[in-house]
Protein backbone atom coordinates (compact mmCIF):
# COMPACT_ATOMS: atom_id res chain seq x y z
CA UNK A 1 0.00 0.00 0.00
CA UNK A 2 1.57 3.43 -0.95
CA UNK A 3 1.03 6.34 1.07
CA UNK A 4 2.44 9.84 1.42
CA UNK A 5 5.07 10.28 -1.01
CA UNK A 6 5.05 6.63 -2.25
CA UNK A 7 6.52 5.16 0.89
CA UNK A 8 5.24 2.36 2.08
CA UNK A 9 1.97 2.45 4.06
CA UNK A 10 1.10 -0.21 6.11
CA UNK A 11 -2.58 -1.35 7.20
CA UNK A 12 -3.78 -3.73 10.41
CA UNK A 13 -4.89 -6.26 8.82
CA UNK A 14 -8.67 -7.23 10.68
CA UNK A 15 -11.62 -9.43 9.58
CA UNK A 16 -9.90 -10.36 6.21
CA UNK A 17 -9.49 -6.88 5.25
CA UNK A 18 -6.55 -3.97 5.22
CA UNK A 19 -7.93 -0.97 7.28
CA UNK A 20 -6.67 1.86 7.70
CA UNK A 21 -5.66 3.75 11.13
CA UNK A 22 -6.40 7.27 12.59
CA UNK A 23 -2.79 7.87 12.91
CA UNK A 24 0.78 6.29 12.18
CA UNK A 25 4.31 6.08 13.02
CA UNK A 26 6.95 6.91 11.15
CA UNK A 27 9.48 3.99 10.70
CA UNK A 28 13.20 5.70 9.85
CA UNK A 29 15.94 3.94 8.06
CA UNK A 30 18.54 4.81 10.67
CA UNK A 31 21.19 5.09 7.93
CA UNK A 32 20.06 7.51 6.14
CA UNK A 33 17.71 9.44 8.48
CA UNK A 34 14.88 9.20 6.04
CA UNK A 35 11.24 8.09 6.29
CA UNK A 36 10.83 4.63 5.37
CA UNK A 37 7.75 3.64 6.09
CA UNK A 38 4.59 4.69 7.92
CA UNK A 39 3.17 2.20 10.24
CA UNK A 40 -0.43 2.25 12.38
CA UNK A 41 -0.16 3.45 15.46
CA UNK A 42 -2.89 1.46 16.75
CA UNK A 43 -5.06 1.70 20.18
CA UNK A 44 -8.00 0.58 21.50
CA UNK A 45 -10.10 1.15 19.10
CA UNK A 46 -8.30 -1.08 16.31
CA UNK A 47 -7.91 -3.84 19.50
CA UNK A 48 -11.83 -3.86 20.15
CA UNK A 49 -12.36 -4.26 16.38
CA UNK A 50 -9.61 -6.95 15.78
CA UNK A 51 -11.48 -8.81 19.35
CA UNK A 52 -14.76 -8.40 17.53
CA UNK A 53 -12.89 -10.43 14.33
CA UNK A 54 -11.65 -12.73 15.81
CA UNK A 55 -14.50 -14.05 18.32
CA UNK A 56 -16.80 -14.06 14.92
CA UNK A 57 -14.31 -16.76 13.33
CA UNK A 58 -13.91 -18.49 16.22
CA UNK A 59 -16.69 -20.98 16.34
CA UNK A 60 -16.70 -21.92 12.79
CA UNK A 61 -12.42 -22.46 12.72
CA UNK A 62 -12.53 -24.26 15.88
CA UNK A 63 -15.21 -26.68 14.84
CA UNK A 64 -12.99 -27.62 11.97
CA UNK A 65 -10.82 -30.76 12.05
CA UNK A 66 -7.06 -30.75 12.69
CA UNK A 67 -6.95 -32.50 9.00
CA UNK A 68 -8.69 -29.48 7.78
CA UNK A 69 -7.16 -26.69 10.01
CA UNK A 70 -3.68 -28.43 8.81
CA UNK A 71 -4.29 -28.58 4.97
CA UNK A 72 -4.61 -24.25 5.26
CA UNK A 73 -1.42 -24.04 7.22
CA UNK A 74 0.01 -26.17 4.36
CA UNK A 75 -1.21 -24.11 1.64
CA UNK A 76 -0.19 -20.87 3.77
CA UNK A 77 3.44 -22.37 3.83
CA UNK A 78 3.93 -23.02 0.31
CA UNK A 79 2.68 -19.49 -0.68
CA UNK A 80 5.49 -18.17 1.89
CA UNK A 81 8.40 -20.57 0.28
CA UNK A 82 7.19 -19.37 -3.20
CA UNK A 83 7.26 -15.37 -1.73
CA UNK A 84 10.56 -16.09 0.01
CA UNK A 85 13.25 -13.93 -2.19
CA UNK A 86 10.71 -10.86 -1.56
CA UNK A 87 10.03 -11.55 2.11
CA UNK A 88 13.75 -11.48 2.90
CA UNK A 89 14.70 -8.49 0.80
CA UNK A 90 11.84 -6.49 2.91
CA UNK A 91 13.00 -8.41 6.07
CA UNK A 92 16.77 -7.73 5.68
CA UNK A 93 15.49 -4.00 4.59
CA UNK A 94 12.60 -3.41 7.05
CA UNK A 95 15.58 -3.07 9.78
CA UNK A 96 17.11 -0.41 6.90
CA UNK A 97 20.63 -0.63 6.80
CA UNK A 98 20.71 -1.31 10.57
CA UNK A 99 19.60 -4.70 10.81
CA UNK A 100 19.71 -7.98 9.27
CA UNK A 101 21.88 -9.40 6.43
CA UNK A 102 19.92 -10.36 3.16
CA UNK A 103 21.74 -13.95 3.42
CA UNK A 104 20.74 -14.33 7.12
CA UNK A 105 16.72 -13.60 5.84
CA UNK A 106 17.33 -15.84 3.17
CA UNK A 107 18.66 -18.68 4.55
CA UNK A 108 17.18 -18.50 8.22
CA UNK A 109 14.24 -15.95 9.03
CA UNK A 110 11.96 -16.93 6.25
CA UNK A 111 12.80 -20.45 5.97
CA UNK A 112 12.31 -20.90 9.75
CA UNK A 113 8.62 -18.79 9.27
CA UNK A 114 7.91 -21.13 6.03
CA UNK A 115 8.81 -24.16 8.38
CA UNK A 116 6.93 -23.09 10.97
CA UNK A 117 3.70 -23.35 9.28
CA UNK A 118 4.80 -27.06 8.02
CA UNK A 119 5.83 -28.61 10.94
CA UNK A 120 2.58 -27.63 13.24
CA UNK A 121 0.74 -28.70 10.36
CA UNK A 122 1.68 -32.01 11.02
CA UNK A 123 2.31 -32.34 14.46
CA UNK A 124 -1.41 -31.00 15.51
CA UNK A 125 -2.49 -34.64 13.06
CA UNK A 126 -0.69 -36.86 15.67
CA UNK A 127 -1.41 -35.41 19.06
CA UNK A 128 -2.84 -38.19 21.68
CA UNK A 129 -5.23 -37.73 24.93
CA UNK A 130 -4.87 -39.89 28.20
CA UNK A 131 -7.39 -42.53 29.54
CA UNK A 132 -7.50 -44.18 32.65
CA UNK A 133 -9.91 -47.51 33.86
CA UNK A 134 -10.67 -47.85 37.55
CA UNK A 135 -12.81 -51.57 36.77
CA UNK A 136 -13.23 -51.64 40.49
CA UNK A 137 -15.44 -48.69 40.33
CA UNK A 138 -16.28 -49.38 36.50
CA UNK A 139 -15.52 -46.02 35.65
CA UNK A 140 -13.01 -44.77 32.56
CA UNK A 141 -11.72 -41.76 32.51
CA UNK A 142 -10.10 -39.85 29.35
CA UNK A 143 -8.79 -36.44 28.74
CA UNK A 144 -9.64 -34.04 25.99
CA UNK A 145 -8.37 -30.52 25.07
CA UNK A 146 -10.41 -27.35 23.28
CA UNK A 147 -9.17 -24.60 21.85
CA UNK A 148 -8.59 -21.94 24.13
CA UNK A 149 -10.21 -19.16 22.09
CA UNK A 150 -8.82 -15.38 20.96
CA UNK A 151 -4.83 -15.65 21.70
CA UNK A 152 -2.71 -12.90 21.89
CA UNK A 153 0.86 -12.77 20.20
CA UNK A 154 3.36 -10.21 20.86
CA UNK A 155 6.92 -10.53 18.87
CA UNK A 156 10.30 -8.76 18.75
CA UNK A 157 11.85 -6.76 16.01
CA UNK A 158 15.07 -9.38 16.19
CA UNK A 159 13.79 -12.70 14.29
CA UNK A 160 10.56 -11.07 12.73
CA UNK A 161 8.77 -13.06 11.03
CA UNK A 162 10.61 -16.42 12.13
CA UNK A 163 9.08 -15.19 16.04
CA UNK A 164 5.51 -14.28 14.89
CA UNK A 165 4.98 -17.57 12.88
CA UNK A 166 6.43 -19.66 15.66
CA UNK A 167 3.55 -18.51 17.58
CA UNK A 168 0.71 -18.01 14.78
CA UNK A 169 0.99 -21.61 13.51
CA UNK A 170 0.58 -23.39 16.69
CA UNK A 171 -2.10 -21.44 17.52
CA UNK A 172 -4.45 -21.47 14.69
CA UNK A 173 -3.45 -25.12 14.05
CA UNK A 174 -5.26 -25.82 17.81
CA UNK A 175 -8.31 -23.88 16.59
CA UNK A 176 -7.72 -20.44 18.16
CA UNK A 177 -8.04 -17.68 16.15
CA UNK A 178 -5.80 -15.09 17.02
CA UNK A 179 -4.54 -11.31 17.22
CA UNK A 180 -0.76 -10.62 16.32
CA UNK A 181 1.68 -7.45 17.53
CA UNK A 182 4.68 -7.56 15.94
CA UNK A 183 7.36 -4.87 16.73
CA UNK A 184 6.55 -1.25 15.89
CA UNK A 185 10.60 -1.17 14.42
CA UNK A 186 9.33 -4.45 12.46
CA UNK A 187 6.15 -4.19 10.86
CA UNK A 188 6.55 -5.02 7.17
CA UNK A 189 6.93 -9.14 6.58
CA UNK A 190 3.65 -9.49 9.04
CA UNK A 191 2.27 -6.92 6.40
CA UNK A 192 3.20 -8.94 3.59
CA UNK A 193 2.45 -11.87 4.97
CA UNK A 194 -2.01 -10.94 5.26
CA UNK A 195 -1.64 -10.63 1.98
CA UNK A 196 -1.37 -14.39 1.28
CA UNK A 197 -3.83 -15.45 4.40
CA UNK A 198 -7.13 -15.08 1.95
CA UNK A 199 -5.03 -17.53 -1.16
CA UNK A 200 -4.40 -19.98 1.75
CA UNK A 201 -8.01 -20.35 3.00
CA UNK A 202 -7.29 -18.74 5.60
CA UNK A 203 -11.22 -17.51 6.84
CA UNK A 204 -11.34 -13.62 8.17
CA UNK A 205 -10.88 -13.12 11.44
CA UNK A 206 -8.55 -16.39 12.16
CA UNK A 207 -5.20 -14.27 12.06
CA UNK A 208 -6.13 -10.65 12.73
CA UNK A 209 -2.74 -8.30 13.32
CA UNK A 210 -2.61 -4.86 15.02
CA UNK A 211 0.36 -2.71 14.38
CA UNK A 212 1.24 0.02 16.85
CA UNK A 213 4.04 0.11 19.97
CA UNK A 214 3.70 -1.62 22.87
CA UNK A 215 2.20 0.98 25.65
CA UNK A 216 -0.80 2.11 23.31
CA UNK A 217 -1.65 -0.97 21.54
CA UNK A 218 0.31 -4.25 22.90
CA UNK A 219 -1.24 -3.10 26.55
CA UNK A 220 -4.56 -2.51 25.17
CA UNK A 221 -4.24 -6.07 23.61
CA UNK A 222 -2.69 -7.86 26.75
CA UNK A 223 -5.81 -5.94 29.25
CA UNK A 224 -8.11 -7.37 26.93
CA UNK A 225 -10.91 -9.31 29.37
CA UNK A 226 -11.86 -11.59 26.31
CA UNK A 227 -8.65 -12.44 25.45
CA UNK A 228 -7.55 -15.26 27.72
CA UNK A 229 -4.14 -16.13 26.59
CA UNK A 230 -1.15 -14.20 25.79
CA UNK A 231 2.27 -15.57 24.37
CA UNK A 232 5.31 -12.96 24.24
CA UNK A 233 8.89 -12.90 23.71
CA UNK A 234 11.01 -9.94 24.96
CA UNK A 235 12.75 -8.27 27.28
CA UNK A 236 11.85 -9.19 31.07
CA UNK A 237 10.88 -5.65 31.95
CA UNK A 238 8.23 -5.99 29.31
CA UNK A 239 7.25 -9.68 30.58
CA UNK A 240 6.97 -8.12 33.50
CA UNK A 241 4.29 -5.23 32.76
CA UNK A 242 2.41 -8.23 30.69
CA UNK A 243 1.97 -10.10 33.54
CA UNK A 244 0.95 -7.29 35.83
CA UNK A 245 -1.69 -6.32 33.30
CA UNK A 246 -3.08 -9.56 32.15
CA UNK A 247 -3.21 -10.82 36.37
CA UNK A 248 -6.79 -9.38 37.28
CA UNK A 249 -8.12 -12.06 34.69
CA UNK A 250 -5.71 -14.98 35.10
CA UNK A 251 -4.54 -15.12 31.59
CA UNK A 252 -2.29 -17.97 30.21
CA UNK A 253 1.44 -16.81 29.56
CA UNK A 254 4.05 -18.00 27.47
CA UNK A 255 6.89 -15.68 28.36
CA UNK A 256 10.21 -16.70 26.54
CA UNK A 257 12.79 -13.52 27.59
CA UNK A 258 16.33 -13.34 27.20
CA UNK A 259 19.74 -14.81 28.37
CA UNK A 260 23.21 -14.49 29.43
CA UNK A 261 24.41 -17.79 27.75
CA UNK A 262 27.71 -19.52 28.67
CA UNK A 263 29.43 -21.78 26.90
CA UNK A 264 31.92 -24.26 28.74
CA UNK A 265 34.71 -25.40 26.48
CA UNK A 266 37.02 -27.81 27.92
CA UNK A 267 40.49 -29.19 27.49
CA UNK A 268 39.73 -32.16 24.94
CA UNK A 269 36.69 -29.91 23.13
CA UNK A 270 37.51 -29.96 19.18
CA UNK A 271 38.72 -26.57 18.63
CA UNK A 272 38.63 -26.96 14.84
CA UNK A 273 34.74 -27.08 15.23
CA UNK A 274 34.10 -25.49 18.67
CA UNK A 275 35.55 -21.85 17.55
CA UNK A 276 33.81 -21.16 14.25
CA UNK A 277 30.55 -22.43 16.09
CA UNK A 278 31.14 -20.42 19.01
CA UNK A 279 31.99 -17.26 16.51
CA UNK A 280 28.68 -18.22 15.19
CA UNK A 281 26.99 -18.36 18.61
CA UNK A 282 28.43 -14.93 19.74
CA UNK A 283 27.87 -12.52 16.65
CA UNK A 284 24.56 -14.24 14.48
CA UNK A 285 22.18 -11.27 14.06
CA UNK A 286 24.07 -8.89 15.61
CA UNK A 287 24.12 -11.05 18.34
CA UNK A 288 20.49 -9.81 18.65
CA UNK A 289 19.17 -13.60 19.64
CA UNK A 290 18.17 -14.60 23.03
CA UNK A 291 20.00 -17.64 22.63
CA UNK A 292 23.75 -16.00 21.71
CA UNK A 293 26.37 -16.91 23.47
CA UNK A 294 27.76 -13.86 25.99
CA UNK A 295 30.28 -15.93 28.22
CA UNK A 296 32.83 -17.99 27.10
CA UNK A 297 34.42 -20.45 30.09
CA UNK A 298 37.52 -21.87 28.56
CA UNK A 299 39.32 -24.57 30.71
CA UNK A 300 42.93 -22.95 31.89
CA UNK A 301 44.90 -25.31 30.00
CA UNK A 302 44.12 -24.50 26.34
CA UNK A 303 43.05 -20.73 27.27
CA UNK A 304 45.57 -18.90 25.94
CA UNK A 305 45.30 -20.57 22.17
CA UNK A 306 41.55 -20.60 22.39
CA UNK A 307 41.68 -16.69 23.09
CA UNK A 308 44.40 -16.49 20.30
CA UNK A 309 42.57 -18.40 17.40
CA UNK A 310 39.37 -16.78 18.87
CA UNK A 311 39.87 -13.25 18.29
CA UNK A 312 41.64 -14.10 15.14
CA UNK A 313 37.71 -15.71 13.95
CA UNK A 314 36.19 -12.79 14.84
CA UNK A 315 38.25 -10.35 12.86
CA UNK A 316 37.43 -12.15 9.99
CA UNK A 317 33.34 -11.99 11.20
CA UNK A 318 32.31 -9.64 8.15
CA UNK A 319 30.33 -6.71 9.25
CA UNK A 320 28.49 -5.20 6.30
CA UNK A 321 25.35 -3.66 4.38
CA UNK A 322 22.65 -6.12 4.97
CA UNK A 323 22.36 -6.28 1.23
CA UNK A 324 26.25 -7.50 0.69
CA UNK A 325 25.10 -11.51 0.17
CA UNK A 326 29.13 -11.97 2.01
CA UNK A 327 28.22 -10.21 5.28
CA UNK A 328 28.21 -12.35 8.08
CA UNK A 329 26.01 -9.47 10.05
CA UNK A 330 24.58 -5.95 9.62
CA UNK A 331 24.35 -3.09 11.85
CA UNK A 332 22.02 -3.10 15.37
CA UNK A 333 18.41 -2.17 15.03
CA UNK A 334 19.00 1.42 16.59
CA UNK A 335 20.78 3.96 17.43
CA UNK A 336 19.45 4.07 21.25
CA UNK A 337 20.40 0.51 21.56
CA UNK A 338 23.85 0.83 19.82
CA UNK A 339 24.34 3.02 22.57
CA UNK A 340 22.82 0.81 25.02
CA UNK A 341 25.48 -1.99 23.81
CA UNK A 342 29.12 0.10 23.85
CA UNK A 343 27.89 1.40 26.98
CA UNK A 344 28.69 -1.91 28.16
CA UNK A 345 31.78 -1.66 26.78
CA UNK A 346 32.73 1.84 27.94
CA UNK A 347 31.87 -0.28 31.77
CA UNK A 348 33.99 -2.94 31.18
CA UNK A 349 37.43 -0.83 30.49
CA UNK A 350 36.13 1.23 33.87
CA UNK A 351 36.56 -2.03 35.54
CA UNK A 352 39.99 -2.56 33.67
CA UNK A 353 38.68 -5.55 31.53
CA UNK A 354 40.39 -5.81 28.61
CA UNK A 355 38.95 -5.80 24.42
CA UNK A 356 40.88 -7.84 22.57
CA UNK A 357 38.82 -6.67 18.97
CA UNK A 358 35.98 -4.79 17.57
CA UNK A 359 34.73 -1.65 19.39
CA UNK A 360 37.19 0.93 20.36
CA UNK A 361 40.09 -1.91 19.17
CA UNK A 362 39.51 -2.19 14.88
CA UNK A 363 38.27 0.52 12.63
CA UNK A 364 34.95 -0.20 10.68
CA UNK A 365 35.06 -0.65 6.90
CA UNK A 366 31.92 0.84 5.05
CA UNK A 367 30.57 2.83 2.06
CA UNK A 368 30.48 6.48 3.02
CA UNK A 369 26.71 6.29 2.62
CA UNK A 370 26.53 3.61 5.88
CA UNK A 371 28.78 5.40 8.22
CA UNK A 372 25.95 7.17 9.50
CA UNK A 373 24.38 3.33 10.34
CA UNK A 374 24.34 1.90 13.52
CA UNK A 375 26.76 -1.04 12.98
CA UNK A 376 29.45 -2.36 15.15
CA UNK A 377 32.22 -5.09 14.78
CA UNK A 378 31.92 -8.20 16.63
CA UNK A 379 33.75 -7.48 20.42
CA UNK A 380 35.55 -10.16 22.93
CA UNK A 381 36.01 -9.30 26.05
CA UNK A 382 38.50 -10.69 28.58
CA UNK A 383 39.95 -10.08 32.11
CA UNK A 384 36.81 -9.33 33.25
CA UNK A 385 35.12 -10.49 36.52
CA UNK A 386 32.19 -12.30 36.93
CA UNK A 387 30.55 -10.02 38.62
CA UNK A 388 30.52 -7.25 36.08
CA UNK A 389 27.81 -6.09 35.04
CA UNK A 390 29.32 -7.61 31.43
CA UNK A 391 29.06 -11.43 32.78
CA UNK A 392 25.41 -10.72 34.22
CA UNK A 393 23.19 -8.76 32.15
CA UNK A 394 21.82 -9.20 28.57
CA UNK A 395 23.52 -7.11 26.23
CA UNK A 396 22.00 -8.57 23.21
CA UNK A 397 24.53 -7.26 20.64
CA UNK A 398 28.21 -8.35 19.41
CA UNK A 399 29.84 -8.70 22.63
CA UNK A 400 30.97 -11.74 24.19
CA UNK A 401 33.28 -12.21 27.43
CA UNK A 402 35.91 -14.69 27.86
CA UNK A 403 37.56 -16.16 30.96
CA UNK A 404 39.29 -19.14 32.32
CA UNK A 405 38.07 -22.13 34.46
CA UNK A 406 39.73 -24.87 36.40
CA UNK A 407 37.19 -27.58 37.32
CA UNK A 408 33.81 -28.96 36.51
CA UNK A 409 32.61 -27.68 39.78
CA UNK A 410 33.85 -24.57 39.53
CA UNK A 411 32.79 -23.53 36.01
CA UNK A 412 29.34 -25.12 36.79
CA UNK A 413 28.79 -22.89 39.80
CA UNK A 414 29.65 -20.04 37.97
CA UNK A 415 27.62 -20.64 34.91
CA UNK A 416 24.73 -20.86 37.09
CA UNK A 417 25.54 -17.83 38.76
CA UNK A 418 23.31 -15.39 36.57
CA UNK A 419 19.45 -14.41 37.25
CA UNK A 420 18.87 -15.75 33.69
CA UNK A 421 18.70 -19.81 32.73
CA UNK A 422 18.11 -20.04 28.57
CA UNK A 423 20.61 -22.06 26.71
CA UNK A 424 24.42 -23.02 27.26
CA UNK A 425 26.92 -25.13 25.01
CA UNK A 426 29.59 -27.68 26.34
CA UNK A 427 32.26 -28.36 24.41
CA UNK A 428 34.41 -31.42 25.65
CA UNK A 429 34.98 -35.22 23.47
CA UNK A 430 33.83 -36.99 26.80
CA UNK A 431 30.67 -38.27 26.75
CA UNK A 432 30.04 -38.88 30.12
CA UNK A 433 31.38 -35.40 31.10
CA UNK A 434 28.74 -33.45 28.59
CA UNK A 435 26.06 -35.41 29.78
CA UNK A 436 26.73 -34.73 33.62
CA UNK A 437 27.27 -31.33 32.95
CA UNK A 438 24.79 -30.43 31.31
CA UNK A 439 22.45 -31.87 33.33
CA UNK A 440 23.60 -29.48 36.32
CA UNK A 441 23.19 -26.33 34.04
CA UNK A 442 20.43 -24.30 35.16
CA UNK A 443 19.14 -23.77 31.42
CA UNK A 444 16.33 -24.47 29.60
CA UNK A 445 18.33 -25.61 26.56
CA UNK A 446 21.99 -27.38 26.39
CA UNK A 447 23.88 -28.02 23.04
CA UNK A 448 27.34 -29.99 23.44
CA UNK A 449 29.12 -29.42 20.42
CA UNK A 450 27.22 -27.77 17.97
CA UNK A 451 24.82 -24.99 18.91
CA UNK A 452 21.20 -24.17 17.29
CA UNK A 453 20.36 -27.25 15.91
CA UNK A 454 16.81 -27.20 17.24
CA UNK A 455 14.41 -29.79 17.44
CA UNK A 456 11.00 -28.35 17.37
CA UNK A 457 9.15 -31.54 18.74
CA UNK A 458 10.91 -30.96 22.33
CA UNK A 459 10.90 -28.36 24.81
CA UNK A 460 12.22 -24.95 23.77
CA UNK A 461 12.16 -22.15 26.79
CA UNK A 462 14.01 -21.03 29.48
CA UNK A 463 14.03 -21.22 33.05
CA UNK A 464 14.53 -18.33 35.73
CA UNK A 465 14.42 -14.75 34.64
CA UNK A 466 14.31 -16.14 31.19
CA UNK A 467 10.68 -16.90 30.84
CA UNK A 468 7.76 -18.76 31.84
CA UNK A 469 6.12 -21.87 29.64
CA UNK A 470 8.00 -23.84 27.00
CA UNK A 471 7.48 -23.82 23.01
CA UNK A 472 7.40 -26.95 20.64
CA UNK A 473 4.98 -29.65 19.53
CA UNK A 474 3.35 -30.63 22.24
CA UNK A 475 4.25 -27.80 24.48
CA UNK A 476 2.77 -25.48 22.11
CA UNK A 477 -0.39 -27.53 22.26
CA UNK A 478 -1.22 -27.71 25.63
CA UNK A 479 -0.62 -24.07 25.60
CA UNK A 480 -3.02 -23.25 23.07
CA UNK A 481 -6.04 -26.07 24.37
CA UNK A 482 -7.30 -26.03 27.36
CA UNK A 483 -7.62 -30.08 28.87
CA UNK A 484 -10.74 -31.33 30.62
CA UNK A 485 -10.84 -34.32 32.22
CA UNK A 486 -14.00 -36.73 31.90
CA UNK A 487 -14.91 -39.96 34.23
CA UNK A 488 -17.85 -42.18 32.74
CA UNK A 489 -18.96 -44.68 35.00
CA UNK A 490 -19.97 -47.47 33.28
N1 LIG B 1 15.17 -12.37 24.58
C1 LIG B 1 14.62 -12.02 23.49
O1 LIG B 1 14.12 -12.80 22.74
C2 LIG B 1 14.61 -10.61 23.17
C3 LIG B 1 15.11 -9.75 24.07
N2 LIG B 1 15.11 -8.42 23.80
C4 LIG B 1 15.65 -7.53 24.81
O2 LIG B 1 14.70 -6.50 25.02
C5 LIG B 1 15.30 -5.25 24.77
C6 LIG B 1 14.31 -4.34 24.14
O3 LIG B 1 13.94 -4.91 22.88
P1 LIG B 1 12.46 -4.77 22.42
O4 LIG B 1 12.15 -5.45 21.15
O5 LIG B 1 12.10 -3.32 22.55
O6 LIG B 1 11.75 -5.67 23.48
P2 LIG B 1 10.35 -5.35 24.09
O7 LIG B 1 10.14 -6.40 25.10
O8 LIG B 1 10.25 -3.95 24.49
O9 LIG B 1 9.35 -5.57 22.83
C7 LIG B 1 8.96 -6.84 22.41
C8 LIG B 1 7.53 -6.73 21.92
O10 LIG B 1 6.70 -6.33 23.02
C9 LIG B 1 5.97 -5.16 22.69
N3 LIG B 1 5.77 -4.39 23.92
C10 LIG B 1 6.63 -3.49 24.46
N4 LIG B 1 6.11 -2.96 25.59
C11 LIG B 1 4.88 -3.55 25.76
C12 LIG B 1 3.83 -3.44 26.73
N5 LIG B 1 3.95 -2.61 27.76
N6 LIG B 1 2.71 -4.20 26.59
C13 LIG B 1 2.59 -5.05 25.54
N7 LIG B 1 3.53 -5.20 24.56
C14 LIG B 1 4.66 -4.46 24.70
C15 LIG B 1 6.83 -4.47 21.65
O11 LIG B 1 6.07 -3.56 20.88
C16 LIG B 1 7.33 -5.66 20.84
O12 LIG B 1 6.34 -6.06 19.93
C17 LIG B 1 16.48 -5.56 23.85
O13 LIG B 1 17.47 -4.57 24.00
C18 LIG B 1 16.92 -6.89 24.36
O14 LIG B 1 17.78 -6.70 25.48
C19 LIG B 1 14.59 -7.92 22.65
C20 LIG B 1 14.09 -8.80 21.69
C21 LIG B 1 14.08 -10.21 21.89
N1 LIG C 1 13.11 -16.46 21.02
C1 LIG C 1 14.21 -16.21 20.26
C2 LIG C 1 14.73 -17.13 19.41
C3 LIG C 1 14.12 -18.43 19.16
C4 LIG C 1 14.72 -19.29 18.29
C5 LIG C 1 14.09 -20.57 17.88
O1 LIG C 1 12.93 -20.83 18.28
O2 LIG C 1 14.72 -21.30 17.14
C6 LIG C 1 14.79 -14.86 20.33
O3 LIG C 1 15.89 -14.62 19.82
O4 LIG C 1 14.12 -13.99 20.90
Amino acid sequence: MAGRGGLLMLENFIGGKFLPCSSYLDSYDPSTGEVYCHVPNSGKEEVEAAVEAARAAFPGWSSRSPQERSQVLQRLADLLEQSLEELAQAESKDQGERGKTITLARTMDIPRAVHNFRFFASSILHHTSECTQMDHLGCLHYTVRAPVGIAALISPWNLPLYLLTWKIAPAIAAGNTVIAKPSELTSVTAWMMCRLLEKAGVPPGVVNIVFGTGPRVGEALVSHPEVPLISFTGSQPTAERITQLSAPYCKKLSLELGGKNPAIIFEDANLAECIPTTVRSSFANQGEICLCTSRIFVQRSIYSEFLKRFVEAARMWKVGIPSDPSADMGALISKAHLEKVRSYIKKARMEGAQILCGEGVDKLNLPPRNQAGYFMLPTVITDVKDESCCMKEEIFGPVTCVVPFDSEEEVIQRANNVKYGLAATVWSGNVGRVHRVAKKLQSGLVWTNCWLIRELNLPFGGMKSSGVGREGAKDSYEFFTEVKTITVKH
